[in-house]
């Protein structure tokens, strides 16, 4: 076809750029199950190890006997601490600051804590080998209530820094005490809550979850004795961080790590931190002269790597009568668990929670956070939340809920009473965060008017007219949340993990034919950043994105990169891809120039290639262009046309969204239905809808799972007593309700393309739609806050509790 004959249009769609509902390429391999997994790679004598675990909670260890292990057939060795401690590597320093037990040294501090590592010639004997260790506890008293942590004769679970006074984060209060961690002006607060005229005051809690992606974690480590190299291949969300961490702590040097993410299934924040098993399978295989490769089962996934919230919030909100905030005071009792292994950037012990203001013009606000230990697995990662974004989004959504219905003001007024409004972005909120845009008055209309919220109102108030006639046993709740996101982590004056700044990176060639490959410093583990990041230099440089190669997590050809987690991949990492791709138009435009004999300034920019202004019919295409880069480039410019970026963003963006849970409660089994769940989500401009729609559609089903069961809950003497999918609910397609998705678009002012992260935002706004919905039913019958999880058994409980059942 010559080019009279090809509309603009059909020269755009061809290109399937930003905005176009491309389909996955990454699922042309998955549909047909021929991705590659950690498990799928697989090399000549590769031993495979697991782990003795502690059946103690809190136990003194004795001793460890591994004679019997060693004569199992296959075993072939058996480290534990005391084998580690000769490569100084039985602790291992955390992303927050503390350090952590590889293996346990002297005493264990949770349930299923890795003891000894057994390595085998197969699984079935690593396991064999497992059973013969001989280990002997000595029980200790158990800590599980983080509100017992700090009380004067809590047993001290942290022996190591039982004396120290200061940690990574400042003072400590008490041997179990991590950190304290304030936010804001607390004596304005204060007489903010001396004027109020109306005031709230609610310990909501988020309790621990855990992320539980499809693939649990896992690595297969190769040392070349030869070469001094280290290969590891692993389910790595964050690949240039982990070879660094390996540097650092087993003096390999970097060069002679190299990092391999192959594809995985799911993370959600579960594999951007680094375990045991890791660092044994590297020893093993470094003792061995063998490949090691360490695959976790459901339950030690479960029950050992990092879980999610676990954060107690004491919120309070002082207002006017009519119904205007005027200061905002949350205290947070953070259980981290035996060892405080948070994956938040180094300064931000508890994660961007600051953002608890959420969409609201406060106009002071104070927050202090308490860390402590407990005899509970460590963690505390986002689970597809940013940092503690979820738990604070909880906590504000929850707390206005309870303010409107102190009030008796619908929840909606009273949120629009107190938006940001359009014209105070950018927006500096109380806690310290400059919000980039925002249009949440728009968002909140296009909710109401699309769901009929005024007519949803007035039939529950009917429903409830029946119900007190007793002509119905069911209850309707409405759950609305307004959330506002902060993604995008993040600016190198506030980010960094281990002190590398959070920046993100893209390398692009293109090819003398005019197709290329993208290397990246993220790596997806589902969203479809093969697929999206292709749409990006798709429209910025006019080539299909067929034609562009996507390639993440290989740390020996990507440039460093922080990683995927935090939806920070489309906020920075996206940000770099048009900013390399730019650079490599800038040239693209002198080639042309020089190709059509005209000044640089003369060419527009036309969808795929170069016009000269005013004179149409010259032009040169992205593709004639690529070829003379490589066969006659301009006098004195060199051949070629590739570019990296490296972005180190000017600020966080701020997704935000209106979401609605519509659901009925039977009041004597407790069985909820959700009847109707409408998410609005504005995340700037948006690059593929479709992936889009599916990133809200997964979010909305984890925010589903957390708020209505999944649950990681520990009994009294420390058992875990969700450790499986019997008992971990995990919603299947029976379960899951109907999602309706709709949006707005904000775009970011400051980033390239003015997009926003958006694969968290579903969970953050989710979680408090569905417990808004559940407090919302019940709410009449008397009740202010009820505690998640909203399973079958607490809704029958609260209803009996409230008087509905005889
Ligand atoms: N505007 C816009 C935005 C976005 N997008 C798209 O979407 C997605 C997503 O993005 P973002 O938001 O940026 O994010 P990223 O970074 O990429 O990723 C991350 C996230 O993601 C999500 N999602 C998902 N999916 C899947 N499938 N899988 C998974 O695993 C996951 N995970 C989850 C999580 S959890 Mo964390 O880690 O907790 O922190 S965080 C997270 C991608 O593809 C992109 O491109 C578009 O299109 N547009
Ligand atoms: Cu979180």
């Amino acid at each position: 076809m010559n080019e009279m004959t090809v509309t603009r249009e059909q020269r755009e769609a061809k290109l399937e750029g930003m905005g176009c509902k491309r389909k996955r390429v990454e699922d042309i391999r998955f549909t047909q199950g021929k991705g590659n997994y950690v498990d799928d790679v697989k090399l000549p004598g590769m031993l495979h190890g697991d782990f003795v675990r502690s059946p103690y909670p809190h136990a003194r260890i004795k001793s460890i006997d591994k004679d019997k292990a060693l004569k199992v057939p296959g075993v072939l060795a058996v480290l534990t601490a005391e084998d580690l401690k000769g490569v100084n590597l039985a602790w291992m320093p955390t992303l927050a600051g503390d350090v952590q037990m590889v293996l346990a040294d002297g005493k264990v501090l949770f349930q299923n804590q890795e003891v000894a590592f057994v390595v085998a010639t197969d699984r079935y004997a690593a396991d064999d080998g497992i059973n013969a260790v001989e280990v002997e506890y000595e029980a200790l008293p158990v800590l599980i209530d983080p509100f017992h942590s700090m009380d004067p004769d809590a047993p001290v679970l942290r022996e190591d820094i039982k004396d120290k006074k200061d940690g990574a984060h400042g003072p400590r209060k008490h041997p179990n005490h991590i950190f304290e961690w304030t936010v804001g002006d607390k004596d304005l607060t204060d007489a903010a809550f001396r004027k109020a005229e109306v005031t709230i005051k609610e310990l909501i809690s988020y309790h621990r979850t855990h992320p539980s992606p499809l693939e649990t974690c896992q690595c297969l480590c190769s040392f070349d004795k030869v070469k001094g190299e280290l290969t590891i291949w692993g389910t790595f969300q964050a690949p240039h961080v982990i070879r660094t961490v390996v540097a650092l702590i087993s003096k390999i040097p970097e060069h002679k790590i190299h990092v391999i993410s192959p594809d995985i299934g799911g993370g959600f924040g579960n594999k951007v931190g680094a375990y045991p098993g890791y660092i044994c399978s590297a020893v093993a295989s470094i003792v061995t002269g063998k490949p090691v490769k360490w695959v976790e089962d459901r339950i030690e996934n479960l029950t050992s790597t990092s879980f999610a919230r676990d954060y107690h919030m004491t919120a309070e909100i002082a207002a006017t009568k009519e119904g205007k905030v005027t200061g905002l005071r949350v205290h947070v009792l953070a259980d981290h668990g035996a060892f405080d292994a948070c994956a938040d950037p180094s300064k931000w012990p508890a994660g961007f929670f600051n953002i608890v203001t959420g969409s609201y013009d406060f106009p002071t606000a104070h927050l202090a956070v308490d860390g402590v230990y407990t005899n509970k697995a460590p963690g505390g990662v986002a689970y597809r939340c940013s940092f503690r974004v979820t738990e604070a989004a909880y906590c504000i959504e929850r707390a206005m809920d309870i303010l409107a219905q102190k009030l008796g003001m619908d929840p909606v007024e009273l949120r629009l009473k107190n938006f940001i409004r359009p014209e105070q972005f950018p927006y500096h909120s109380a806690l310290g965060w400059e919000y980039d845009s925002g249009d949440y008055h728009t968002a909140m209309k296009k909710m109401m008017e699309t769901v009929d919220y005024a007519g949803l109102r007035r039939e529950q108030a009917e429903k409830r007219d029946a119900f007190k006639r007793g002509e119905t046993r069911e209850i309707m709740g409405l759950g609305v949340s307004f959330f506002t996101e902060i993604v995008g982590a993040g600016p190198s004056k506030n980010c960094d993990i281990l002190g590398i700044a959070m920046f993100d990176s893209c390398e692009i060639r293109l090819h003398p034919t005019g197709s290329g490959i993208a290397r990246m410093g993220t790596k997806s583990q589902g969203q479809g950043h093969e697929t999206t990041w292709a749409q990006i230099i798709a429209t910025e440089l006019g080539i299909p994105a067929d034609d562009i190669t996507v390639e993440e997590g290989n740390t020996d050809t990507a440039p460093y990169g922080l990683g995927t987690y935090g939806s920070r991949s489309t906020p920075v990492a996206g940000a770099a891809i048009a900013m390399a791709a730019r650079k490599i138009r800038a040239k693209a435009q002198m080639i042309a120039a020089y190709m059509l004999e005209i000044h640089e300034d003369d060419l527009e920019w036309d969808i795929d290639g170069f016009r000269v202004k005013g004179l149409p019919e010259k032009f040169k295409s992205m593709k004639d262009i690529c070829w003379a880069a490589y066969n006659a480039p301009p006098p004195g410019l060199e051949p070629g046309l590739e570019a990296v970026s490296y972005y180190d963003p000017p600020n966080m963006t701020y997704p935000f969204g209106a979401y609605l849970c519509v659901m009925d409660i039977d009041v004597d089994t407790g069985v909820y239905k959700v009847r109707r769940f409408y998410a609005l989500d504005d995340c700037g401009t948006r690059i593929n809808p479709m992936i889009i729609e599916g990133q809200v559609h997964g979010g909305l089903t984890e925010a589903f799972a957390i708020a209505m069961g999944q649950e990681i809950r520990y009994d009294n003497d420390g058992n875990v007593v969700t450790g499986s999918f019997m008992d971990f609910f995990m919603p299947t397609a029976v379960e899951t309700p109907h999602w309706e998705t709709d949006f707005t678009v904000t775009p970011s002012p400051h980033h390239p393309i003015g997009a926003k992260g958006v694969g968290e935002s579903p969970n953050v706004g989710g979680v408090p739609a569905f417990s808004n919905a559940v407090n919302d039913a019940f709410s009449f019958l008397g009740s202010t806050h009820i505690q998640m999880p909203h399973d079958f058994w607490r809704n029958w409980q609260a209803a009996k509790r409230l008087g509905a059942i005889a």
